[in-house]
């Protein structure tokens, strides 16, 4: 029987996946030992959420692809799965709501479970109240605790002026919780550090240091890719025969909404194009 205090946790990684690389799928297994070496945590799931078409980042090729080379990646992995909820949007979703969307997932999922487990069922429900900010939100003791899972430059991102709401951050850090891992070129501990807001919430950022350090980028694979250079071993191998395949990334589809402002600069300042 699992100890009372050890929490079921699943992360959830947003971003580009553009394409999705071993570095990308590193961050799960490093954010799994650690979370899983405090004693406290047991990560039972991992969730990779590549980010819609109407995000607007230069070079960004179409979500069907980014998608499918997500699941080639983990195809392999017995914990680790893609899901399209968030690139199947009509329009880019705030990393917020998709976190949110995802913890009703889990919530109904451990209800669905409840309904069938009959001893479970007959079980008092453990509700609590979430005391988080004063809100009225319950939480489900029985459902995994979902956290977001990112590298330390997303983290660093949330100091950029109108890329993030900073009531989403409150919500993402304050109630649900983060997973950052170090990325050669910023200081995540400096960065926490610095913001009231961010040390504030500091017990519910795991700071996961990557001894082995990994310059793996997206960005670096698609350059090579431009220049005819081989990406072998710094993505899996199916991911390396689907980019062959079907021609992906080339010097046109890096000018993919180069004239286009992202998508959260366009909702919080009214901006539309350059
Ligand atoms: N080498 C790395 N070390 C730590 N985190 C990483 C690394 N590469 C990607 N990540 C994290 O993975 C998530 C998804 O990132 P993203 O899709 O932007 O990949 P990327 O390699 O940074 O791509 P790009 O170069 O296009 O920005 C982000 O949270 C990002 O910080
Ligand atoms: N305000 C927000 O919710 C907000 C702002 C910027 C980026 N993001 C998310 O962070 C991730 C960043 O991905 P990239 O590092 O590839 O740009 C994406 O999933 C994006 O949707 C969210
Ligand atoms: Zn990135």
């Amino acid at each position: 029987m699992e100890g009372r205090d050890i929490t079921k946790v699943v992360l959830l990684a947003c971003g580009s996946f553009n394409p999705i690389t071993n570095m990308h799928l590193r961050m799960f297994e490093i954010a799994r030992d650690h979370l899983e070496d405090t004693g406290r945590y047991r990560v039972v799931r991992g969730i990779i959420s590549p980010v819609g078409d109407g995000y607007k980042k230069k070079g960004l090729i179409e979500a069907c692809h980014r998608v499918e080379m997500a699941r080639l990646a983990t195809d392999s992995s017995d914990w680790i799965s893609v899901d399209s909820w968030e690139s199947s949007q009509p329009e880019w979703v705030e990393t917020a709501k998709v976190v949110r969307h995802h913890y009703g997932e889990l919530v109904t999922a451990e209800q669905n479970n409840d309904d069938v487990d009959t001893v479970k069922y007959a079980k008092k429900r453990r509700i609590e109240d979430n005391t988080f900010e004063g809100s009225s939100h319950q939480i489900n003791r029985d459902v995994p605790q979902l956290m977001l899972l990112c590298g330390a430059d997303v983290l660093e991102s949330f100091g950029i002026p109108n890329l993030w709401k900073q009531e989403d951050i409150v919500e993402i850090i304050g109630r649900y919780g983060l997973v950052c891992i170090t990325r050669s070129g910023n200081d995540p501990h400096k960065f926490i550090h610095q913001s009231d807001m961010l040390w504030k919430y500091r017990k519910n950022i795991h700071v996961v240091h990557e001894w082995v350090t990994n310059e793996i980028s997206a960005t670096h694979v698609r350059r090579a890719l431009r220049r005819g250079r081989s990406i072998r071993y710094l993505l899996p191998d199916p991911v390396v025969w689907y980019i062959q395949e079907h021609n992906l990334y080339s010097a046109e589809s890096e000018q993919k909404n180069a004239d286009v402002v992202l998508a959260p600069f366009q909702r919080y300042t009214g901006a539309s194009s350059s």
